[in-house]
Order: C-alpha cells, then structure tokens, then sequence
C-alpha cells in the first residue's frame, strides 16, 4: 500500500474550537485534503478511545485515507486502525512489530540520526521529525530542531524512508521548512499538522492552503537528472564494480528449475545469494538483506513472497518480481493481481508473454513459455510504459529486444544471442542478475537497464567461446562470461546497444 504522508492531521481535542467538535473538524480538513489522520488523545481512557476511533474510522474510512493511533497498540487492534505512530518513550518498535504485524503501519518520532536510523533498522514505515519548532500542543523536553536540525536527520538516515516534520507548523512556515530541509535529492514527504488545523476556524480552508503549498514545494524540487544512453552504459559499468565492491545479499524465493542458476549468477557478480522460503527467518533475513527477488515459477510460498516483500520494503530493501507465466493459468493471474496489491515492487521482469497479459495487451504464456507479441515494438513500449506508470514500479520486458520503462522513460536492450531461449530459467537468471543491482542502484530504472546490459552481452560472450556447442556448453559459459564481465566491467561499454525511445507526450 503506498501513503500519501504530504498532509498528515495530528488530532488535539483539548484544541477543537468550542461552537464545533473534533469529528466536524477532521471531516473538514478531510474536505481540504488531508492524506492521513493520527488520533492522538493523550486523556482518554479506552473505552471512550476506543468509541472515538470508531468513529473517526468511519470518516477517514469514506474519504479514503489511512488512520493512525497515537501510542495505544490496542485501540489500534481493537478498531482495526491502519496502524500506530509511537515516541521514544512508547512500546518499542521492535515489540510493536511483533505485535501488530507486518502489514500495519509504524511511525516513530525521532530527534536525530541515531533515533532515526534504529527506526529504520527496525523496520518503521516512516518518521516524524521534530518538535521543529517550539509548540503549545505538546510539552517538548529537549530544544526544538529548527530547520537546520531537520535537514541533519533527512541527510544522514542510513535508507531514505518516508518522513514528516512536526511541531510548530503553520501556513506560515511550512513552505521554509520544506525547502529549507531539503538536502539533495532528500526531502520531507509530508508536514505533520495539529494546532494549526485542528483550533482553525475553518480547517477545510487551512487545508486547501497547505495542500496548494506543498503541490508548489514538490514541483520545485529538481528532478532527477535524465542520463542519455551513454551515460548510462557509463553508470552501469560503475555498478558493475560497486556490485563486486560491496557483495550486496540477495535474498531469492524462487523456483526450483533453476535455483541453482540463479545462485550460480548471483555469486558470479560478487553478491551473495540466499534461497530462502521459510517465513520464521524472513524477518532476520531482511534486517541484513540487500535486495529481494520473487519468482512465481513453481508457484509455491506465495505467502511467504507477500511477508517477504512487506519486510523488505519496511527496511527499505528493493523487492524484484519475476512473475513467470503470468497469463498461463487462473491461478497465476489471482496471484499477480494479489501482488500487485499487497507488496509495493520496485521491478516487474518477465518474458514477452507474461508483460503483455498483464498489461493487457495480447499476450499469451504456453506454461512458462512466452508465445509472442505481434503488435511489434510500439505494443511493447506500451506494455512496459503504462504497467510501470500503474504500478509505480520498473517493468522490464524480455525477447529478441528487452524493453525496460519507468513509465516516463522506455529503452531498448538489444544485446543477447537467441540461445537464451535454448537455456531454461535465463529469464530467471536475468532476474537475478537485475536484482542485483537493484540492491546497488539509487536509481531503479538504470538498474534494470545495468543488470540487463550484464546477462545479454555475457550471453554474446558466451556464444563466441570455442567450446561452446549448444544449450549445455552455453549454459555454463554463460555464469563464466557473467564472471568475466564482474573482473571486466568495461566490457559493457564496446558491447552496449542501448537506445532510448521516446514516450508519445500523450503517455
Ligand atoms: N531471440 C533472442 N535473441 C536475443 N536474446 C534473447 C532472445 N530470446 C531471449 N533472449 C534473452 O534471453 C533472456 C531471457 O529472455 P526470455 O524472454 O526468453 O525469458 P523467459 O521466457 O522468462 O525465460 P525462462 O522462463 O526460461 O527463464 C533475456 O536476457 C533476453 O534478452
Ligand atoms: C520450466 C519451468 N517450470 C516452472 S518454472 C520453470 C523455469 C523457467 O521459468
């Protein structure tokens, strides 16, 4: 699920204005476009909590936004919330976690970058950053951060983590303290309001003023710079040396065909990898992982996949899906679909067939084989384009050429030798290798694009081997030549055929 955490209500009842009451106003600020409600009643007891929270979900509920409880576990589990937010003082996030599961959402109020990284280490979903200012709503015990401060904790978290500030915000002062906190390509997801919203004469018009500075703030941000194919290719070869530099974990919930390949090519890039299924060690797994790969091939642990890719995601780590034979069966489809929702993908990478089904877009999966795309290549930049918009992920599409899109950007791989499809699993291989560099990569389109440079010129290497004869031969010349280009990243760059196509504007 992903949040939106740019207008985040913090409720005070003590502060409601006395001609109306808390629910007018959070409704209000819902109608000015609020993205997410924490309940925070310091004074009530449960039971008048609890009853409260009902109501408040109800709301929330109908305008389609997420409902945070402050510190108590148990108002959150017995209404259903969508999750807590906790101080340092409060239940530990470890012993949260425990208790309310890996679906549910876990803020923590951090001061610094120690607090904010033990956080991330332990799994938060998201921080909130203050008391920035000093504020009446809360008796703060150490100085107010100041911008400054903010900025320190945004710049030295360990993995970027969605964020807020709070604390003494108001219309005022929020459009210096987002771009004055901005570090980078690092910046504040959302402002954490209570006072400013909850005692307004008119939250509904508080929020709309809020809401239409932080769409201003956001579109000021630069965006990332656009690499042309050369540099990429150049930024590739880097990675390629980073990959052996740092031996990145590769955690693999694959199929059994061809889990030894993709253990074999992992190793060969200097990552490690580990084939775990089991669901009692993900959570260990995770805390020291690097990059997750799922691969629907056998289609068993389908469960496990989901907890896996939640965790990952809570620490931060990119998650792969290879979803083979997607549009072979039913069942395939219920299970894409089931991903899709529940785990939040930084790549889909799958065949031809398998891209195209789940794009709709006519394609056909005979079991795990792809059979074909004949809308030709303005169907593929399609496919990939618009189900990496949808989902907000990377999608990368395998053939003769491989097409891979952020949604804004498509490129066309066209190394590779038809032996590939000789070979089973080098599909699966090639997802192992993205995986990979997902695990070393900040920017998840250019590590597709490396890791799929990597398998298909290591494939053009293997084939020109002597001793190469067939399926047999070029298999394992294949993991030899991923090696080789590991020792000899450079070999990417007099090999790369990389072209960019441009996205009709309509896109
Ligand atoms: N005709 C071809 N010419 C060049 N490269 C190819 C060709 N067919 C496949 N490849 C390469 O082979 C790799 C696997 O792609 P393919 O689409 O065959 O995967 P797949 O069907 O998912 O494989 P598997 O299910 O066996 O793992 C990719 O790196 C792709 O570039
Ligand atoms: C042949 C086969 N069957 C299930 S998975 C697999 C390996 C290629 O994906």
């Amino acid at each position: 699920m992903k949040v939106d955490y740019s207008l985040y209500l913090v409720t005070d009842s003590s502060l409601v204005p006395k001609n109306t009451t808390l629910l007018a106003q959070i409704e209000s600020a819902l109608q000015g476009g609020t993205t997410i409600v924490q309940l925070r009643e310091k004074e009530l007891e449960t039971g008048p909590f609890i009853a409260l929270g009902l109501q408040v979900k109800a709301l929330t509920q109908r305008y389609h936004v997420p409902l945070i409880i402050n510190d108590r576990l148990d108002v959150a589990q017995a209404i259903d919330a969508d999750g807590v937010h906790i101080g340092q003082d409060d239940m530990p996030l470890v012993q949260a976690r425990k208790i309310l599961g890996p679906t549910k959402i876990i803020g923590v109020s951090v001061y610094n970058q120690k607090e904010a990284n033990d956080a991330i280490a332990n799994g938060a979903d998201y921080l909130g950053i203050g008391a920035v200012w000093d504020t009446s709503t809360k008796k703060i015990k150490r100085s107010p951060l100041g911008i400054q401060g903010v900025q320190d904790v945004l710049r030295l978290m360990d993995v970027p983590i969605p964020t807020v500030a709070i604390g003494g915000i108001h219309v005022s002062n929020a459009q210096e303290l987002m771009i004055g906190s901005a570090s980078g390509t690092r910046h504040l997801d959302g402002l954490a309001i209570v006072s400013a919203i909850i005692a307004s004469s008119d939250p509904k018009q508080t929020c709309q003023a809020f809401s239409g500075l932080l769409n201003n703030v956001f579109g000021s941000f630069e965006p990332p710079i656009a690499l042309d194919t050369s540099s990429i290719v150049e930024k590739s070869i880097k990675l390629v040396d980073l990959l052996k530099q740092t031996g990145p974990m590769v955690h693999h919930i694959t199929n059994y065909v061809v889990i030894n390949d993709n253990a074999n090519a992992t190793l060969a890039l200097g990552a490690s990898p580990i084939m775990s299924t089991n669901t009692e060690e993900i959570d260990d797994l995770a805390a020291v992982n690097d990059a997750l790969l799922l691969n629907m091939g056998t289609l068993n642990d389908i469960d496990a996949m989901i907890l896996a890719a939640q965790t990952n995601t809570r620490h931060g780590h990119p998650v792969v899906l290879d979803p083979v034979g997607a549009g072979a069966t039913q069942f395939r489809k219920d299970t894409v679909a089931r991903f899709l929702k529940e785990c939040n993908l930084s790549v889909i990478k799958g065949n031809g067939g398998e891209i195209l089904s789940m794009a709709n877009r006519g394609g056909r999966s005979r079991g795990v084989d792809s059979v074909g795309n004949n809308g030709g290549e303005a169907n593929a930049v399609l496919a990939v384009s618009e189900l990496a918009k949808n989902n907000g992920c990377v999608v990368v599409m395998t053939g003769p050429m491989d097409y891979i899109s952020d949604g804004t950007r498509v490129f066309v791989v066209e190394n590779g030798h038809p032996m590939m499809a000789l070979i089973t699993g080098s599909g699966c291989m090639a997802s192992s290798v993205v995986a990979c560099f997902q695990a070393v990569s900040e920017d998840p389109l250019i590590g597709a694009v490396a890791g799929m440079l990597t398998i298909t010129i290591a494939s053009e290497l293997a084939m020109k081997r002597p001793e190469v004869k067939g399926p047999g031969t070029f298999r394992a010349a294949l993991l030899d030549e991923l090696y080789t280009i590991s020792n000899s990243p450079e070999l990417i760059r007099t090999h790369a055929r990389l072209r960019e196509i441009p996205l009709a504007r309509s896109n």
